[in-house]
């Protein structure tokens, strides 16, 4: 049977399992089993439904088609890792986290199996352990990094035709880029200045919006990806207007003293640019700015 699995039943992972309920997903998780999860909508509704939940010291993994992979950034080797001797050998993997990276550490350590990467723009929040609510519907998109792209698509079928304002896109390397331009002038500046979204519109952090998206412009075009600047800084701004009245989940993470996902976004393009001969002082000033804040691992 192919099963659908998601791996890390947080905000993101509650939240795709209420989306694709009629699909009866398998919940992976480290907690024990909750009785119920409670869906709280955008207008306010609450359901209450109850998944099949795996706790994983004793998953069986044997009926799974499609492992959804809803861990932040920095979680995703720890924990795919020790899934993959137990999982399919046509198993498919997408992952759902936000910035970049992960993907060149595991493509390497998947046998054969399709690696799709996804991005998305929804909002939810937790409530509480087994409670989350949905915050917003931005758009998703998924497209296939390496493997057969026909059952590739196949597999996330599900996932576009339950989620509002879903796409397959051919090039989703590009795609990702795209979001990380977002994240990467939003997120830090808004932790480290301890801002809303919308501050970021103000003269003074112009400079440093430019900077950041020209260096990632660069770094993504030596990685082969075409990126238009203006349309990048467009978008940028956009997003500032658009979320302006939010905390950014970096600046959220810093509140609450949790790790960032720096290194997968700032980091990310400080990577890429250094490994192909390129410098980005900006990225960097950001990554050692973040990291300063955040506690020590
Ligand atoms: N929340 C949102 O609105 C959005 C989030 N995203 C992105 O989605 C990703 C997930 O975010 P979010 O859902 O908010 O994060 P959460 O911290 O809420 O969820 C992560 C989940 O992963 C679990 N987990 C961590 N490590 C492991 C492991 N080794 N094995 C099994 N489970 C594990 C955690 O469980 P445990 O409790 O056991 O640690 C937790 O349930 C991030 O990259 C985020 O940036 C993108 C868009 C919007
Ligand atoms: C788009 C943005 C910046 C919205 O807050 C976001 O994705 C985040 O906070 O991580």
């Amino acid at each position: 049977m192919n099963r659908i699995a998601i791996l890390g039943p947080g905000s993101i992972g509650q939240l795709l399992c209420w989306q694709l309920r009629h699909h009866k997903p398998v919940l992976l998780g480290r907690s024990p089993a909750p009785d119920a999860l409670v869906h709280t909508d955008i207008k306010d509704e609450h359901h209450s439904f109850t998944p099949e939940y795996r706790p994983l010291d004793k998953a069986r993994l044997d009926d799974i088609g499609l492992l959804i992979v809803t861990v932040k950034a920095y979680q995703v080797l720890d924990a795919i890792t020790p899934l993959l001797q137990d999982l399919p050998a046509d198993c498919a993997i997408l992952l759902m986290h936000n910035g970049m990276g992960p993907h060149l550490d595991l493509a390497p350590l998947l046998n054969g199996r399709s690696l799709l990467l996804g991005t998305t723009s929804q909002g939810a929040l937790k409530q509480g352990l087994w409670h989350i609510r949905h915050t917003g519907k931005g758009l998703t998109q998924i497209g296939l990094l390496c493997g057969d792209a026909d059952s590739g698509k196949t597999r996330v079928e599900p996932l576009l035709d339950k989620i509002e304002n879903s796409e397959w896109v051919d090039d989703i390397l590009a795609a990702l880029w795209q979001k990380l331009a977002v994240n990467a002038a939003i997120n830090p500046l808004t932790a480290i200045h301890d801002c809303r979204n919308g501050a970021l519109a103000a003269n003074e952090y112009r400079g440093h919006i430019h900077a950041i998206v020209a260096e990632l412009v660069k770094a993504a075009a030596a990685d082969s990806i075409v990126l238009d600047e203006t349309t990048l800084l467009e978008r940028v701004y956009k997003v500032i207007e658009l979320t302006a009245n939010n905390f950014s989940s970096m600046h959220q993470d810093i509140a609450h003293g949790r790790q960032t996902e720096i290194d997968a976004i700032n980091g990310f393009v400080v990577k890429r640019a250094q490994a192909n001969g390129l410098e980005a002082p900006a990225n960097l000033s950001m990554l050692e700015q973040v990291k300063s804040l955040q506690p020590r691992r």
